[in-house]
């Protein structure tokens, strides 16, 4: 049972600091749809947009505070008296309400930018957590841009918050300057230094413009943050803000190392990235942590067959308890051979034989090498074209084959068929690629069957998928199908086409549809 002073308190602001990211404006009904999927998630405070920056923003983080039952609604508001009544107005509707004020405090912020004296700054932020305070009695402060501020003022301004009222200190690293050390140090000295420290719950919201705003966060949790600030998919402005995701699994996975848990779903987090993604627009990339979706996949053999054998060699949390189906085997050039029987099994392949086994496994290997993923259906045509291979007499297979195919221009192929043993080259024009193919080779064999079939289809989708051609050849009243798949359809069609012949020349043809009504 986690005690409060293990309790991680998660401040999601997808719906405010994430919508700073340029060109993720949501509407009033996507927040709401965000907030509804945040709470099911069940993040603690959901800091739904700045009310002042717009009437949109005002409905947005009103509608977020009517709807919302289980976690706190929060607006964030300047320092100053119209930015904190309307926030304090947007969020009235909700059971469980926060005003979180910021005003900056470090000296470039300062001077350049408010234009005003420290202690100018100490006064403003007085008077806006009290203000805060009147309207509602959960008030946040943070001194923005803390990061790069000087610790002694950050002390006076913070015990001076404190004073008025402020009962969550939140300590920005605003643009992701800190490292990680340098941000627990910072942590441990406000919370030792200032008098009035234990009165508040101290948080961090950190940016990612070094790639360190979880390492950050999770240093400053080792040194009392009870609170992090984080978005989904780590949106945010410039690089982003740290990513809820990652905290959150990191806190779960590692309760060795950090002392604390928070009480989110962790089961909600893959469905609740997709909806922010799919809302707004900024898809998640495959290898990010948690929720790419590379991020529980295995591609390479030697991981594959570690993780068949005992999943925890190469995963240490539960792909289940994220929120995705289950972990995947991506079959392709890196994969094993425990990997590819495995998938097989699972489809219903059965080999009767090792060999039959290793044929399968090496065309699927010239097939991995020329395809970037290898889905179920190429899987089963590698399996039916291998068995038949071993079970079949091949007498006559394709070696090499060269097509010319342009504008304007008969079509030309060129062929080396190995016949009986012994190779044999032509070449014919035709009046497409397949049917030079095809002349080439019944000049060859000395064919004297008629086509009653020719179909290609695409097994899977993609312009690198595979075409799996069927050929029906009848000679004397026997009719024979023949099959063949590749990347290449023209090459598809001449092994089919072989695939028939040889099925012609042993006595395993069908006899005609006609008499036998196939
Ligand atoms: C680190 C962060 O994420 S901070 C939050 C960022 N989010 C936003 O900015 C929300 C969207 N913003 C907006 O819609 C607008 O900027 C508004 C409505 C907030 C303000 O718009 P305007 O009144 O036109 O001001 P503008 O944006 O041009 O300039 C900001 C003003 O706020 C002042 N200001 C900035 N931060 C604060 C603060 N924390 N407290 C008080 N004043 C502040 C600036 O000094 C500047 O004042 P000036 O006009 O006297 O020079
Ligand atoms: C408003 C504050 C907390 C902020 O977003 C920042 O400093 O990055
Ligand atoms: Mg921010």
């Amino acid at each position: 049972m986690m005690s409060e002073a293990d309790r991680l308190t998660i401040f999601d602001t997808t719906l405010r600091d994430g919508e700073q990211s340029p060109g993720a404006s949501m509407t009033r009904e996507e927040k709401v749809r965000i907030a509804r999927a945040l709470q099911r998630l069940r993040v603690d405070v959901i800091e739904a947009g700045f009310p002042a920056a717009s009437q949109g923003d005002f409905e947005s983080v009103q509608a977020v505070a009517e709807t919302i039952t289980d976690a706190r609604v929060c607006g964030l508001a300047r320092a100053n008296e119209q930015d904190i009544d309307r926030a304090g107005a947007a969020i009235a509707p909700a059971p469980a309400g926060r005003i979180h004020t910021f005003i900056a405090t470090s000296p470039v912020h300062m001077e350049k930018k408010l234009q005003l004296r420290p202690e100018e700054v100490i006064e403003r932020a007085v008077a806006a957590v009290g203000r805060a305070r009147h309207l509602c009695d959960d008030i946040e402060f943070s001194p923005e841009d803390a990061g790069r501020s000087d610790p002694d003022f950050l002390c006076r301004i913070i015990e001076s918050a404190i004073d008025a009222g402020a009962t969550t200190i939140n300590i920005p690293d605003t643009v992701g300057y800190n490292l990680p050390a340098q941000f627990a140090g910072l942590i441990r000295s406000l919370r030792e230094r200032i008098p009035n420290a234990d009165r508040a719950v101290w948080s961090v919201h950190c940016h990612n413009d070094l790639g360190l705003a979880v390492a950050n966060s999770l240093a400053a949790v080792r040194e009392g943050a009870r609170q992090i600030e984080c978005t989904i998919n780590g949106l945010g402005e410039r690089a982003g803000n740290a990513a809820l995701e990652e905290i959150v699994m990191a806190v779960r996975t590692r309760q060795d190392d950090l002392p604390c848990d928070t009480r989110i779903e962790t089961r909600e987090i893959v469905p609740t990235s997709k909806l922010v993604a799919n809302i707004t627009g900024f898809q998640v990339q495959p290898n990010k942590a948690i929720v790419g979706i590379n991020a529980f996949a295995h591609e390479s053999g030697i991981h594959q067959d570690g993780v068949l054998k005992h999943r925890e060699t190469y995963e240490i949390m539960r792909a289940e308890d994220v929120g995705w189906g289950t972990n995947r085997m991506v079959l392709g050039k890196h994969s094993g051979r425990n990997a590819f029987r495995s998938r097989c099994d699972e489809l219903g392949i059965r080999f009767e034989t090792a060999a039959q086994l290793n044929e399968a496994f090496q065309r699927f290997k010239e097939l991995a090498d020329k395809k970037h993923e290898i889905f179920d259906e190429d899987l089963q045509a590698v399996a039916t074209e291998a068995v038949a291979a071993m079970e079949e007499d091949q007498s006559v297979t394709l070696v090499a084959f060269r097509c010319c195919s342009e504008t304007g221009e008969t079509p030309v192929a060129e062929l080396t068929l190995q016949i009986d043993g012994e190779e044999r080259h032509n070449s014919a024009a035709g009046d497409g690629p397949v049917d030079a193919a095809f002349k080439a080779i019944d000049g060859l064999l000395n064919v004297q069957a008629e086509l009653l079939l020719y179909s290609v289809n695409n097994i899977t989708t993609g312009t690198d998928a595979q075409g799996e051609v069927t050929v029906r050849l009848e000679r004397g009243g026997r009719v024979v199908n023949g099959q063949g798949s590749d990347t290449d359809i023209v090459i598809a069609s001449a092994n089919a086409y072989l695939n028939a012949l040889n099925r012609l020349r042993t006595t395993g043809g069908r006899t005609h549809p006609q008499t036998d009504g196939v």
